[in-house]
């Protein structure tokens, strides 16, 4: 079985730890150390206080579910220390040079970044819009102003604009805009809703090109212990990380 590493035992870390199959989690890693101690009962694994003692373990991947800060911070080391990793706070790789210099990392090493589906679907056959004509990638995101941390008693625009720009406002909410950036290598426009009267994260996704429109919508339940972070984006790595060995893959 696979030797897992998991950096980011919060929310999404918690779920992963508690509802893994397939794999092995070895070695967890928090900033904040309770947290990580917090999640050993939930699948056996050692909880390391210091990062780099974290990485020194006998781990193939490292699951990232931090944050953006996380990955700026460790994405060069793991990659270096010849592990693959799966990054689910994607809005770290906006930056362009940031990326390419882990794409390098990765290649010297022989690794692999996996960028899990998170928060939303389609990302698989939108990978056409790399080799198709595209005129419009409109990411409409409605969450519930608790969800943004704001108070609100109306439906409210927020932002309107680049998904490079909005992740920098919003690093914990929008990681989603950037993923479907990178499978479409198209720019992707963004508006971000507050609405008081909405109990989901919902993603609208408005596509169109030469093959058509394409439109896909998710209506996300919220997780349980972090409204602004959907359900579907947990288990999405866990997907993945049961996914990893099938030889038949399945989606462009
Ligand atoms: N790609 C996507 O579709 C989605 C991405 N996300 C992103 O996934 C990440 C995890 O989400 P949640 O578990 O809900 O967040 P959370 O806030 O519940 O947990 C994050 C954990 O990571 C830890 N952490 C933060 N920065 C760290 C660092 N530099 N080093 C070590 N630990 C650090 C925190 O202490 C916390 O325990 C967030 O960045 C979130 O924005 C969330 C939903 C969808
Ligand atoms: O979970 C969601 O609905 C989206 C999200 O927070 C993100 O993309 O960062």
């Amino acid at each position: 079985m696979r030797r897992i590493g998991l950096l980011g035992c919060g929310n999404v870390g918690e779920i992963i730890a508690r509802k893994h199959e397939g794999v092995n989690i070895i070695a967890l890693y928090d900033a904040v150390y309770d947290k990580a101690k917090a999640v050993q009962d939930a699948c056996g694994a050692q909880a390391y206080e210091s990062f780099d003692e974290f990485l020194a373990q006998d781990l193939e991947i490292v699951v990232e579910a931090a944050s953006v800060s996380a990955v700026q911070a460790h994405a060069e080391a793991i990659l270096l220390a010849g592990k693959d990793m799966i990054i689910l706070s994607v809005g770290a790789l906006t930056d362009d040079p940031f990326r390419d210099h882990l794409k390098a990392c990765a290649v010297e090493k022989g690794k692999k970044i996996y960028i899990p589906s998170g928060a939303i679907t389609g990302l698989d056959n939108l990978k056409v819009c790399q080799i198709a004509e595209v005129s419009k990638v409109l990411l409409r995101t409605t969450k519930n102003p608790r969800s943004l941390g704001i108070e609100i008693d109306k439906p409210m625009l927020l932002f309107k604009g680049t998904a490079r720009d909005c992740i920098r406002q919003y690093p914990k909410n929008i990681n989603v805009a950037i993923a479907i950036e990178l499978a479409s290598e198209h720019e992707v426009e963004v508006e971000l809703w507050a609405d008081p009267g909405t109990d989901r994260n919902t993603h609208e996704l408005i596509v169109e090109g030469e093959f058509g429109e394409i439109t896909i919508k998710v209506s996300n339940r919220p997780s349980p212990e972090n409204p602004a972070t959907s359900y579907l984006a947990a288990l999405s790595i866990l997907s993945l990380l049961r996914n990893l060995d099938n030889p038949i893959q399945i989606g462009t």
